[in-house]
């Protein structure tokens, strides 16, 4: 593996970016980087309290610059913010700057694993589970036009996800200009 290469993973809350962002560094020797809590370093808060005192729109702008500058970096497996391919500049330069992976998962499973969780603040509705389904319908073909592969995460374990990505990765990684 090229060790000047860097992987973006995509996909809704829940998808499993910053779980299997790290088991993937882990096998690759590649550094793990997660854009939410890179936010939440700088700031010094909770994304939640961004979203209250700034707006989305904040939140938006925050993240935007961040990630511009995390993908100068080299080498590093990058979970991204579930909502970060929304900024057209952001797909462009995630594109350019690495490989993108979209893990897919349905809105079931996502909303299996989300749930419980009370820290994301775009669930916090009367009906979590039909907006979790909205934000499906507006972004799958966002990360699908973003990503150079899909994975479906479907009934797949953390390990066998690895171990799919570690077979197909690699044609892409030689492929990628930047790699
Ligand atoms: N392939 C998987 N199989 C079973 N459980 C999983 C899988 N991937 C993730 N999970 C579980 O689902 C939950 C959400 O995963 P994770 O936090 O990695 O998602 P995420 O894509 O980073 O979400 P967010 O965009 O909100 O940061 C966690 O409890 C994690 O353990
Ligand atoms: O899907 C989204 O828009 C978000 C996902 C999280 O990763 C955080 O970036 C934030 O809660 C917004
Ligand atoms: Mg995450």
């Amino acid at each position: 593996m090229d060790k000047s290469c860097n992987i973006f993973l995509v996909g809704l809350m829940g998808a499993g970016k910053t779980t299997i962002g790290r088991l993937l560094a882990r096998h690759r020797h590649l550094e793990f980087v997660d854009s939410d809590q890179e936010i939440e370093a700088h700031t010094g808060v909770r994304i939640s309290t961004i979203f209250e005192l700034e707006g989305e729109s904040g939140f938006r702008a925050r993240e935007e610059a961040i990630l511009g500058e995390l993908v100068q970096r080299r080498g590093i497996v990058l979970a991204t913010g579930g909502g970060a391919i929304l900024s057209p500049l952001t797909r462009q330069r995630l594109r350019q700057q690495g490989v993108v992976v979209y893990l897919r998962g349905s809105v079931d499973q996502l909303w299996h694993r989300t749930r419980h969780d009370r820290h994301r603040p775009l669930l916090k509705t009367e009906d979590p589970k039909a907006r979790l389904q909205e934000l499906f319908e507006i972004r799958d073909p966002l990360y699908r036009e973003t990503a150079h592969l899909i994975v479906d995460t479907a009934q797949q374990s953390p390990q066998r996800l690895i171990c799919q990505l570690e077979l197909e990765l690699d044609a892409h990684v030689l492929a990628h200009p930047s790699c």
